[in-house]
C-alpha cells in the first residue's frame, strides 16, 4: 500500500470526449523536472502558466497548451503536480497522457529510479493523496465527489460549503469539547479518593449535558445534509386509473408515463429523479395495485409495485374520488391498505385525486391532476414526510456514514452520562465510553479509519479526480 502511493500517477483531469480545452495531470511524490523537461522542452517557473509545445519523444509537437507546475507540498494533492492543459479532442488526449506515461519509462530506465515511472491514476486518486497528505481531511474529501456529483443547485452550493470545512468544523468544535471532558475525566482516575467531587466542582457532568446537546443540533444538520445528497425513495400507489402516472408527470413537469383511462395502463415501473427546493425525490410510478387480473405482464408488474412499495421512504396511496362509495372500488382499496399494514404508517401518506370529481374526507388531501388544485400543498407534504426542514442558513452537504457516525457517538455520551448517575461511578467505564464517543466523531474527519473505508470511499471518484 505505501510503497503504491510513492508512485508517481497521471490521468485526464477533464471530462471525457471533446472540449474545449482538456488537461492531464500528473502528481508525483518525486522531483517532476525531469519530467517537465521531457515533454515541456524546458523548465517552469512555480505556479505560473507557460505557453509552450508539448513535445513527443522525437521532439514533434503534439500540441500547443499551457503547462502548470505545483512544487510541493503547495498543489491539491500535497505532492508536486503538473498540468498540461491543451486541446480538448479525445486523441489529443490520449497523446499527451500516453506521451507523460513513455517519458517516465524513459527517464526512469536512464537513471535507473523505478520511481520516476508514472502509472494511470485509479479513481480518486488524487484527492486520496490529497487526504493522506493532510490537504483535505476524509468530510472534505467526500465533499469533492459530491460536489461533481450534485444533481441540484441547493446540493452544490452545500457540497462546497462541505469541502470549505462546514461539516469538518461543527465536527471539530464537539471534538474539542469532547477532549476537554475526556482529560477531566482520565485526571481524575488519578486521584480516586476525591474523584467525584472534583468531576462536579469542574462541572464535568454540566459539559457533558451541554456537549450532547450540541451534538443533536449538529445530528439535525447533518440528517438535512444527507436528505440533500441522498434524496428520498418516493413510490405512488393505487389501484388502476387512479392516477399515478399523471401525478409522476406533474411532478416532473413532462410526459413521462404513459396515461389513458385504460386501468392498467401502467404495466412496469417509470422512474424519474425530481427535485422540490433542491431536494432530490427519487419518484417511481407503479403498476396499478389489482390482484384479479389475468394478464400475465400486468401481474408481474403489480408484484413489483410490492417490492418497490416495500423499498420506498414514502408511499403516496392514491384514491380515486369519482370512485369513492363503489363497491368494487372500497373493496380493492380495503384490500390494499390491508396488505400496506405492513409498511410503517409514517411513512405512507394518503392522497385523494380527482377532486374535481367529490370531495375528500375530511381533514384529507385533496388533489385533481385535472386542475392542479392540491398540488403545490401536496409537494410541501412530501417535503415534510422527508423531514426537511425550511432551508437552514449554511446548510452543508453530508452522507449516512456521517449520520450513522454522530448517532453512535450519541450514544456513547448517553452511556457516560448513565454512568455518571450511578452512585460510586465507576469513573473507568465512564472515561471508555468518552473514548469511544471520541473514535466515533473521529471517523468522520478520518482521524481514524479503516483502509477498508478508505477504498470504498475513493474507489467510487471519477477517474482523475
Ligand atoms: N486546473 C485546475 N483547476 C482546478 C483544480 C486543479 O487541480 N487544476 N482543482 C482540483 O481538483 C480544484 C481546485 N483545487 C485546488 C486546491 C489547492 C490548490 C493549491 O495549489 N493549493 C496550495 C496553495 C494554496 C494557496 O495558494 O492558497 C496549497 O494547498 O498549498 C490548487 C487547486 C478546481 N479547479
Ligand atoms: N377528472 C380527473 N381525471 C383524472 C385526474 N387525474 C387523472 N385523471 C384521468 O384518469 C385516467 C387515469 O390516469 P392515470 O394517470 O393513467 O392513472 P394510473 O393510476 O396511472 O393508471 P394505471 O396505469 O392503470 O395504473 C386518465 O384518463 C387521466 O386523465 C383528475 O384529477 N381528475
Amino acid at each position: 500500500m505505501l510503497a503504491r502511493h510513492a508512485d508517481p500517477i497521471a490521468a485526464i483531469a477533464t471530462a471525457p470526449g471533446r472540449g474545449a480545452v482538456g488537461i492531464v495531470r500528473v502528481s508525483s511524490p518525486q522531483d517532476l523536472a525531469p519530467l517537465i523537461e521531457a515533454v515541456c522542452g524546458r523548465a517552469l517557473k512555480a505556479r505560473e502558466a507557460t505557453y509552450l509545445p508539448f513535445r513527443d519523444a522525437d521532439g514533434a509537437p503534439i500540441d500547443q497548451g499551457l503547462a502548470l507546475y505545483f512544487p510541493a507540498p503547495h498543489s491539491y494533492t500535497g505532492e508536486h503536480v503538473l498540468e498540461l492543459q491543451a486541446h480538448g479532442g479525445a486523441v489529443v488526449m490520449q497523446l499527451l497522457l500516453a506521451r507523460v506515461i513513455e517519458a517516465g519509462e524513459a527517464i526512469g530506465e536512464r537513471t535507473e529510479q523505478a520511481g520516476a515511472r508514472v502509472r494511470l491514476a485509479e479513481p480518486g486518486e488524487f484527492t486520496q493523496r490529497a487526504f493522506l497528505n493532510g490537504k483535505l481531511d476524509l468530510a472534505q474529501a467526500e465533499a469533492v465527489a459530491d460536489l461533481i456529483d450534485a444533481s441540484t443547485e441547493t446540493a452544490a452550493r452545500s457540497a462546497s460549503r462541505a469541502l470549505g470545512g462546514a461539516l469538518s468544523h461543527e465536527v471539530g468544535v464537539l471534538r474539542d469539547q469532547l477532549i476537554q471532558l475526556r482529560m477531566l475525566v482520565e485526571a481524575t482516575l488519578d486521584f480516586p479518593e476525591e474523584e467525584i467531587d472534583f468531576l462536579e466542582k469542574a462541572d464535568a457532568f454540566g459539559r457533558l449535558d451541554r456537549l450532547t446537546a450540541q451534538l443533536s443540533a449538529v445530528q439535525a444538520r447533518t440528517r438535512q445534509g444527507a436528505l440533500l445528497r441522498d434524496g428520498l425513495k418516493v413510490v405512488l400507489a393505487g389501484q388502476p386509473n387512479v392516477g399515478k402516472s399523471s401525478l409522476l408527470n406533474a411532478l416532473a413537469g413532462a410526459e413521462l408515463a404513459i396515461v389513458t383511462p385504460i386501468p392498467g395502463t401502467t404495466r412496469d415501473k417509470v422512474s424519474q429523479t425530481i427535485q422540490i427546493e433542491g431536494v432530490p425525490l427519487h419518484i417511481t410510478d407503479t403498476a396499478g395495485l389489482r390482484d384479479d387480473t389475468a394478464d400475465e405482464v400486468e401481474r408481474i408488474g403489480v408484484s413489483r409495485s410490492w417490492d418497490a412499495i416495500a423499498d420506498a421512504d414514502v408511499v403516496l396511496f392514491l384514491h380515486d374520488l369519482g370512485r369513492l362509495g363503489q363497491a368494487d372500488y372500497e373493496a380493492e382499496d380495503e384490500r390494499i391498505r390491508a396488505r400496506l399494514a405492513a409498511v410503517e404508517s409514517s411513512r405512507i401518506v394518503q392522497v385523494f385525486n380527482k377532486a374535481d370529481l367529490g370531495a375528500a374526507p375530511e381533514g384529507e388531501i385533496a388533489l385533481s391532476l385535472k386542475t392542479g388544485d392540491g398540488l403545490e400543498a401536496l409537494r410541501q407534504r412530501l417535503l415534510k414526510t422527508a423531514g426537511w426542514q425550511a432551508v437552514p442558513e449554511g446548510l452543508f452537504i453530508a452522507r449516512e456514514r456521517h449520520v450513522q457516525a454522530l448517532a453512535r457517538t450519541a450514544e456513547h455520551l448517553a452511556l457516560a452520562r448513565a454512568i455518571a448517575e450511578q452512585r460510586d461511578a465507576a469513573l473507568d467505564l465512564l472515561a471508555e465510553e468518552l473514548r469511544l464517543a471520541h473514535d466515533a466523531l473521529g471517523e468522520i474527519t478520518g482521524a481514524f479509519s479503516a483502509d477498508e473505508l478508505l477504498g470504498v470511499i475513493f474507489s467510487s471518484f471519477c477517474i482523475g479526480k
